[in-house]
């Protein structure tokens, strides 16, 4: 898609272009006069010398016009395809570039290279359907202008023997004439390649003009500085449009306290990154509301909004830029100072490998970042978020791209980020693991679309730890595990595998001398359900 609108873009661009250079607007202006010109004054003349033959050549003047209309329709039809091909060329061609590693990797180098080869072949063919369709066409219209000019000696002639016309006013007429048809052709011509810049302008304009769906520079400001903000998710439902029959989110109610930090967790695809997009309204709900504070997220101004809060996710985008224009990317040069971004990037972690790059904060940073290890680009971004000084900030699964090293480095990181802000910013972390999430104030459990629960950490642990003590007690007595955590279903052996991998996640989330603590506490648990279930 991005291809597609890139190509449509240049081509048309260019296209629109083309006649605005001071050379072809004089070109055409002065080919369009003399042409007109020659069109009254000839016609006039020709009508002076005889009016009959002026209407008999006029007459079959007519098809010509009617064969150009018919060509020119037909062309732009073929154009329009021909770049729609060209377009799909573009945009396989940018999918591969930009996935080059993908690529390699899975040796599709080969196959990629013959999807873009057979867009451009297509786009050949409608190009040499278009050629031959312009020479069939110039033929038709040259046959058509003999043809009058054979009509006209041959009439002409007629009228001379019945001495009704001079033999000197024949080839007169029949010269103005050949002039008169070749001017019409050419004006024919000065006015196509306006005509055809227009319309490839028009296409650009239509890019240019089109609104987001949802409209950004109109509703309520975001609250003032003092006012802490909130939000709240009442009864939300979403289903993305391309897959109708899966409900993401279904009725869910959940609050992002106030200066609080609040963890999302759940199962791979059970819908955290959704609520993060319905937070930063990519998307409206399609049932329920979300609200910041007790105005609709709808009725507030989407600019001011999105200017406050900061994001962190999982995929960073860096531009073309230095490091210091991707650290600050949004803002306005008056919105901060180098002493800003340089105590973001302390902060972020990212200070000590900034200053080490050859020209420090002023050093350009390759496309889409690739000079840098996926670690520094998280650290990048924390800095980028925390810069715009955020009232609202969003941590979606900030390292789960990482090795463990550089997870390591950009946790620090975002705890410092945390921390920093933690009471003036109200912060929603979305994490796959409960040891990504210590400090958190408190956490919320999706599964499926839905809230499963929610509490403090210590509220949850408690209630994991009576779960998995209640199925380490069936299991040890060899009952069924079914009851287990989430109301999951598949083999017994899959539940213990994963209720081992829960207890490994709570005991990974608490410091290590609470980790004791947890386990004896499952074991005991434990050890009262069995009893309980023995007796
Ligand atoms: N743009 C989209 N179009 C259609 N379906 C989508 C889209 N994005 C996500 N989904 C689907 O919505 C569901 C929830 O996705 P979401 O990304 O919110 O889950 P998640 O909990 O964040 O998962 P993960 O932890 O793996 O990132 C999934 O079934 C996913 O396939």
């Amino acid at each position: 898609m991005t291809g597609q609108m890139n190509s449509r873009l240049n081509n048309d661009l260019r296209q629109a272009l083309s006649p605005a250079t001071v050379k072809q607007v004089s070109i055409i202006m002065n080919a369009f006069v003399a042409n007109i010109v020659m069109l009254i004054v000839g016609f006039g003349i020709c009508l002076q010398a005889s009016w009959r033959l002026t209407v008999l050549a006029f007459t079959v003047l007519t098809p010509v016009v009617h064969i150009s209309a018919e060509f020119s329709t037909w062309a732009s039809k073929l154009m329009m395809s021909q770049w729609t091909y060209l377009a799909d060329a573009s945009g396989a061609a940018t999918q591969a570039l930009t996935n080059i590693r993908t690529v390699r990797m899975f040796g599709a180098r080969t196959i990629e290279m013959e999807k873009y080869e057979g867009h451009i072949r297509k786009s050949m063919d409608v190009g040499l359907r278009s050629a031959w369709g312009q020479g069939a066409a110039g033929l038709l219209s040259a046959l058509v202008q003999q043809g009058a000019s054979f009509i006209i000696l041959y009439y002409g002639g007629h009228l001379a023997l019945k001495h009704e016309f001079e033999v000197g006013s024949i080839i007169t007429f029949t010269y103005l004439w050949n002039r008169l048809s070749g001017a019409f052709t050419s004006l024919n011509e000065n006015i196509n390649q306006p005509v055809k810049a227009v319309s490839a302008g028009q296409r650009v304009f239509e890019i240019l003009d089109l609104q987001p769906d949802i409209p950004e520079e109109e509703g309520d400001p975001f609250p003032e500085e003092s006012k802490q903000v909130g939000i709240r998710f009442e009864n939300v439902e979403y289903t993305y449009l391309s897959r109708p029959d899966k409900k993401v989110l279904d009725g869910v109610t959940l609050d992002i306290r106030a200066g609080k930090t609040t963890a999302i967790v759940g199962k791979s695809g059970c819908g955290k990154s959704t609520l993060s997009k319905l937070v930063l309204r990519f998307y409206d709900p399609q049932g329920g509301a979300v609200f910041l504070n007790a105005t609709e997220l709808q009725c507030m101004h989407l600019l001011q909004y999105r200017n406050k809060v900061g994001v962190v996710s999982q995929d960073t985008q860096l531009f073309r830029m230095t490091v210091t224009e991707n650290i600050t990317y949004g803002l306005r040069a008056t919105e901060y100072t180098m002493e800003d971004v340089e105590r973001a990037a302390k902060l972020a972690n990212a200070d000590e490998f900034i200053r080490a790059l050859p020209e420090g904060y002023s050093t350009m940073i390759g496309e889409s970042g690739h000079d840098l290890s996926g670690g520094q680009k998280q650290r990048l971004s924390i800095a980028r978020a925390l810069v715009r000084r955020p009232r609202i900030l969003l941590l979606d699964e900030a390292t789960s791209a990482l090795d463990a090293e550089n997870e390591a480095m950009v946790q620090a990181a975002l705890d410092s980020l945390m921390h920093q802000m933690q009471g003036t910013c109200t912060i929603m972390v979305i994490a796959h693991r409960l040891s990504t999430i210590k400090d958190a104030d408190r956490i919320i459990v999706l599964h499926e679309g839905q809230v499963v629960e929610q509490g403090t950490h210590d509220e949850l642990l408690q209630i994991k730890e009576g779960r998995y003590a209640t199925m380490i007690a069936r299991q040890l007595q060899g009952g069924s595990a079914d009851g287990g955590a989430d109301g999951e279903e598949g083999s017994k052996e899959k539940k213990v595998e994963d209720a081992i991998a829960e207890i490994m996640a709570i005991v990974e989330s608490v410091n290590e001398d609470k980790r004791k603590e947890v386990l004896m506490g499952i074991m005991k648990k434990a050890k009262g359900a069995g009893k309980g279930k023995g007796s």
